[in-house]
């Protein structure tokens, strides 16, 4: 059986007047993340380990940000794209593993909505799908407030 280890990290920043999406999970907070998607950090992080573990590329190559197609799009609708491709090369997927790093909100009582969307869409169980979250101890721009940073890490067999 061959192993493929991905990994993925990105950042978005915090702004006022947008919703806070992670993990597919709305959170009620006085900012929210800015993109030309829904800016959902956390999946975008998880796309690009999967895709990283195929050696697919990224998700900017996947799905441009010029392109009005993706305009506010829900990244959970991309994510399943990605399971697609992944299925296409025959690769089941052994677990996940992504961290959120956010000074604010407290992500924890959000979790396991959030590794229920995940499992779901990737069609594992939810023990494969882990899901944490940590400050950085008001240092940086995370804990500036400034933006919210996730990096994922993946697991897939053939
Ligand atoms: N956005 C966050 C940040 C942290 N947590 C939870 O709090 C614990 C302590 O965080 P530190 O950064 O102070 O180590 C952390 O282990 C998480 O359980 C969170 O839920 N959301
Ligand atoms: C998924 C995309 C689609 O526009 O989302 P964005 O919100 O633009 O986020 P970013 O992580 O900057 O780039 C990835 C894009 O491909």
């Amino acid at each position: 059986m061959e192993s493929r280890v991905g990994t993925g990290f990105d950042v978005h920043q915090l702004t006022e007047g947008r919703p806070l999406i992670l993990g597919g999970v709305e959170i009620p907070f006085e900012k929210g993340l800015l993109g030309h998607s829904d800016a959902d950090v956390l999946v975008h992080a998880l796309m690009d380990a999967l895709l990283g573990a195929a050696a697919l590329g990224d998700i900017g190559g996947h799905f441009p940000d010029t392109d009005p197609a993706y305009k506010g799009v829900s990244s959970m609708k991309l994510l399943e794209k990605v399971k697609k491709l992944i299925d296409e090369e025959f690769y089941g997927i052994s677990n996940v593993d992504i961290t959120v790093m956010a000074q604010r909100p407290k992500i924890k009582s959000y979790i396991n909505d959030m590794r229920k969307n995940i499992a779901r869409t990737l069609e594992i169980e939810e023990s494969r799908v882990n899901i944490k979250g940590t400050t950085t101890e008001k240092l940086g721009f995370v804990g500036r407030e400034e933006g919210i940073a996730a990096q994922a890490v993946c697991l897939l067999y053939r």
